[in-house]
């Protein structure tokens, strides 16, 4: 979903202290805000994983600026803070026409929330307590009036309807300086959601309305889609690691009979005109694709198919009822088969590719999950596989999802764990941890994180599945821990013990999992059985170094394996870490 931007600027962002991680206290971020959330990003690499957080409109509870209490740098004269459910976020404008602009957007958007609070601090959270009233707990409630609280409310009955976009429409203040529009898609969620747009006709002239449109995809990655697609002339167009250029690239039989992909900058002149090749340039990139679709001018090829085929997707609008009509979809071909039955590769309406999970009959207990699905079809993330939607009006019940055309995670990491360079392997990590985050976000649970129930798409994301789905099987093999299908050797020692899930067993089977990612796609404790795993996990006994992990992936991983639940990092630390990682 690209929603457009209400605002978006560079800020400087202080960081909550971070046990895990000590860098900067204070980091340059590029900010945005949508109708849905406030999202930042790191501001140079524009890389996969250059998301660097969000946080949901509807939880935030307050915006309002803080005071300066003390001596500050000249470059933190102007902070703000946003208030949400846990925590505090202080922002940094680099000027105070700027804040004005970002509390006058911040608080339009929030008007409507039911969860505003009267009263705030005014001053910042520092070593320990409250510089505006020395309360020395995080939660302390607000000193001081928030007026815009009632204010706001009372603006939101009387304007909402009649104008919509209220702090664009006062203009008594000079606007904030806009960096120039640049994509920012974390991933290469590019391929998803878009109106289905002809490669090579001009219907607009953002590159974002376009299927060879691949946003922020790293090169390695793109080389490989395009091999896959093995096609003379295939291309795609990418955000390159300079913000605000791109790349296109190429793949051409030519040289190299299986294939190999030249690469060329998107040049831009000073009266932004763009070119591959010096003597073509047009005033939009569009319109040089559509023109090297017929002459090569220069480069190894024409460019002949779009590597992303976009109309295959569903597009976010067509799924918002969850019951769907099971005559809509036919089944194509098997894809394998788990717990709950057979899953097929299909088509829906005749067009979406879409994968169904035929369920067998007394596999599953699916009162339970019908109610429960319509809670999972509110998980949207672009590391979670989408659920599209149910069939429950006969039998057999089928569960519809995204198609994921590179299979399991487990054995994408057998057949092709080899080619994969580190930071890659690091991507995969960051891409679960990233789902993970966002469902700890949710307090959803998942109960059977592993590399088996990870899928892998065509672009190489990776992305988490069947969460929660653990609850609704009936086999009692897989439900006792001492059942012979129970995922012990993913278990913490409280589920073991206790038969106690959270968000921190979660993590647990993550830290196992990063060890599979890493021993691409070995069993754990391969020489023990289930009972023998149980018994060692209790005395202490943890996994060992796979040889491809650094000491501090390693680090990583057991910290998921502390004893204490409470002493494991949460997902958003571990993103965090991660992310860090792959930048240096
Ligand atoms: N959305 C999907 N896209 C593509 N392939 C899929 C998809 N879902 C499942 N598959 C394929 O079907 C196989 C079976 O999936 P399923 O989720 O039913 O079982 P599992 O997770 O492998 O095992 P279990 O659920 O028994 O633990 C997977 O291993 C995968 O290869
Ligand atoms: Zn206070």
């Amino acid at each position: 979903m690209a929603a457009t931007p209400i605002i978006e600027g560079i800020l400087l962002k202080m960081s909550l202290q971070n046990r895990i991680i000590r860098r900067k206290m204070f980091k340059e971020r590029f900010f945005r805000l949508t109708e849905t959330e406030l999202s930042y990003y790191h501001v140079h690499k524009r890389k996969q994983g250059s998301r660097k957080g969000s946080i949901l409109i509807e939880r935030i509870c307050c915006v309002a600026v803080v005071n300066l209490e003390e001596p500050t740098p000249l470059e933190r004269q102007y902070p703000f803070q946003v208030v949400y459910d846990e925590g505090i976020l202080y922002l940094f404008a680099p000027d105070d026409a700027s804040r004005r602009e970002w509390l006058r957007a911040l608080k339009h958007e929030i008007q409507n929330n039911s969860n505003l609070i009267l009263k705030y601090h005014s001053g910042f959270w520092k070593q320990g307590k409250f510089l505006c009233c020395q309360q020395a707990r995080k939660t302390a409630p607000g000193c001081t009036l928030w007026d815009e609280a009632q204010k706001d409310q009372k603006r939101s009955l009387s304007v909402r309807h009649h104008s919509p976009d209220l702090h664009k429409q006062n203009t008594s203040l000079p606007p904030v300086p806009r960096k120039k529009k640049v994509s920012m898609k974390a991933g290469v969620s590019g391929c998803e959601h878009a109106a289905p747009v002809n490669s090579f006709s001009i219907c607009s002239e953002k590159v974002e309305d376009y299927e060879w449109y691949a946003g922020n995809l790293a090169r390695a990655k793109a080389e490989k889609i395009l091999k896959l697609e093995g096609k003379e002339g295939t291309f795609i167009v990418r955000d390159s690691s300079q913000p605000g250029t791109y790349t296109l690239s190429v793949l051409s039989l030519n040289i190299d009979k299986n294939g190999s992909v030249c690469h060329y900058r998107i040049n831009i002149t000073p009266d932004e005109n763009y070119y591959v090749a010096e003597n073509y340039v047009f005033d939009s990139i569009p319109k040089m694709i559509q023109y090297h679709s017929h002459n090569s001018g220069g480069m190894i090829t024409r460019l002949r198919h779009s590597a992303i085929k976009k109309e295959k997707m569903v597009p976010f609008s067509a799924y918002g009822n969850w019951e769907l009509k099971k005559k809509e979809i036919s089944l194509l071909k098997e894809l394998g088969s788990g717990q709950f039955g057979v899953v097929h590769l299909g088509l829906w309406k005749d067009q979406y590719e879409v994968a169904i999970k035929v369920i067998k009959e007394g596999n599953m207990s699916e009162d339970d999950f019908i109610e429960e699905a319509k809670i999972m079809m509110k998980l949207r993330h672009p590391k979670l596989v989408t659920l599209y939607g149910v069939c429950t009006k006969e039998f057999p019940i089928y569960i519809v999802t995204e198609y994921m055309s590179s299979g399991c995670l487990l054995n994408y990491l057998h057949d092709h764990g080899k080619d994969l360079q580190s930071n890659q392997l690091v991507e995969i990590c960051a891409d679960v941890c990233d789902g993970m985050a966002f469902l700890e976000s949710k307090t959803f649970i998942h109960r059977d994180l592993a590399a088996r129930n990870c899928l892998v798409d065509k672009c190489l994301t990776v992305k988490v599945s069947d969460f929660g789905m653990a609850r609704y099987t009936m086999d009692d093999q897989y439900t006792s821990s001492v059942g012979t299908k129970f995922p012990v050797k993913w278990s913490s020692p409280e589920v073991l013990n206790y038969n106690k899930y959270s968000s921190k067993s979660d993590v647990w089977a993550f830290g196992i999992l990063m060890w599979e990612v890493y021993s691409l796609g070995k069993q754990p404790y391969e020489l023990f059985n289930n009972s023998q795993v149980a018994q060692k996990i209790m005395q202490g006994y943890r996994l060992y170094r796979p040889q491809l992990a650094c000491e501090e992936i390693y680090k990583i991983m057991k910290s998921c394996w502390h004893e204490q639940q409470d002493s494991r990092p949460m997902f958003q630390n571990l993103l965090e870490t991660l992310q860090n990682l792959n930048e240096d």
